[in-house]
């Protein structure tokens, strides 16, 4: 099975090194000094007391690899416009692309099945030119629950969990679905095929909205955010607003918010990825995670007073950072 891994950073390294063990045939696209070492090192996995090294394809160039059977996106969601044109070469007539980012994909309102059918979203997806120039049709949805990062170049150091559940926009259980999730589980994953993708997008997405922002303002970790009864508040609210918007869309919450809550909080003292990207100087994903939130409340005329005024806020810390 051919995959390439468009943006082999943190989770993608850890997808690569673990798909490429289960025998797939794995390309990986990256750039910089992170390239280079894959290149002359191999990729590197520290999970556990272990070391796991593979040696796929890297590159910087997708048209060297030709059309792939699945594309899975890692990039950081607000990169992907960047790079419509650069996957292009990647795509054959049965290319499936997985989108396993933070936040709303460009798909999202594929096979969604009410007036929003075929919308595009300004804030992840500007111009509509991801649903154009990639397809919705394409789309593989995957939530992203572990916790990676890359330790030094070509070395990735796996933090915590396993699971990537995966589901089609219409929660049909394709051949394609089912042939990507035995992959996954022959990789050590846990790739459950939902038929509510949508709902688990939400669900994860609820901690991003509050708790990465949240965290780039105050520097707090995971724990301290959702014990200190003040930002366990201000996160509440800001899930409250976004469970609203998202029940418009016809999500259905499997927990309810005091257990998401609690549920982030005993993961422990982890930084958030906004918070990491802001300590590192890299873009903030404040779009894909926050604005879009915003989008959608307006579109269905709910009022977002406390997502608004964090949005502010933790837009201003990152434009005086210089990175958004
Ligand atoms: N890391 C984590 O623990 C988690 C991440 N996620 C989500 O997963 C997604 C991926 O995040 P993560 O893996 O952390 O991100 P990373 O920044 O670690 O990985 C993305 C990689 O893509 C590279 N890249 C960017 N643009 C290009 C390009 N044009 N050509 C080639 N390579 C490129 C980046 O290089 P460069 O550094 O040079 O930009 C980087 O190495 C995000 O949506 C994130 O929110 C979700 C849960 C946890
Ligand atoms: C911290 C966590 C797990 C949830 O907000 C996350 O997804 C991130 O850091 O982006």
């Amino acid at each position: 099975m051919k995959i390439c891994i468009y943006g082999a950073g943190a989770i993608g390294g850890y997808l690569g090194v673990q798909l490429a063990q289960a025998g797939a045939d794995v390309s990986l696209v990256a750039r910089g000094a992170h390239l280079a070492a894959m290149r002359a090192n191999g990729l590197k996995l520290l999970i556990g007391d272990e070391e796991r090294v593979v040696h796929p394809r890297c590159t910087d160039n997708p048209a060297e690899l030709g059309p792939q059977d699945f594309v899975i996106i890692c990039l950081k969601a607000h990169s992907i416009t960047g790079v419509i044109e650069a996957i292009q070469p990647l795509l054959g007539p049965h290319t499936r692309i997985v989108t396993a980012v933070n936040g709303i994909p460009y798909w999202y309102f594929y096979k969604h099945g009410n007036e929003c059918e075929g919308s595009t979203l300004e804030s992840i997806d500007p111009g509509g030119r991801q649903w154009r120039e990639l397809g919705p049709e394409r789309a593989i949805g995957c939530i992203v629950y572990p916790a990676t990062e890359i330790e030094a170049p070509g070395v990735i150091r796996h933090v915590y969990g396993d699971r990537f559940p995966l589901g089609e926009a219409s929660g049909e259980k394709s051949a394609d679905v089912e042939r990507l999730a035995a992959l996954f589980v022959k990789a050590g994953l846990q790739a459950p095929i939902l038929d509510r993708i949508r709902d688990e997008i939400w669900l994860k997405l609820w901690g991003n909205v509050c708790f990465n922002p949240i965290s780039a303002l105050t520097h707090a970790t995971l724990d301290k955010i959702c014990t200190d009864p003040s930002t366990r508040a201000l996160s509440k609210a800001m899930m409250l607003e976004t469970q609203s918007i998202a029940e418009t869309f016809g999500v259905k919450f499997r927990v309810d918010v005091e257990r998401r809550i609690e549920g982030a909080r005993k993961v422990g003292a982890h930084k958030t990825s906004m918070l990491q990207d802001l300590e590192r100087g890299r873009p903030m994903e404040i779009d894909p995670l926050v604005t879009v939130v915003q989008e959608m409340g307006r579109l269905t005329r709910i009022p977002t007073p406390t997502i608004d005024a964090v949005l502010a806020l933790v837009t201003q810390r990152a434009r005086i950072a210089g990175l958004y």
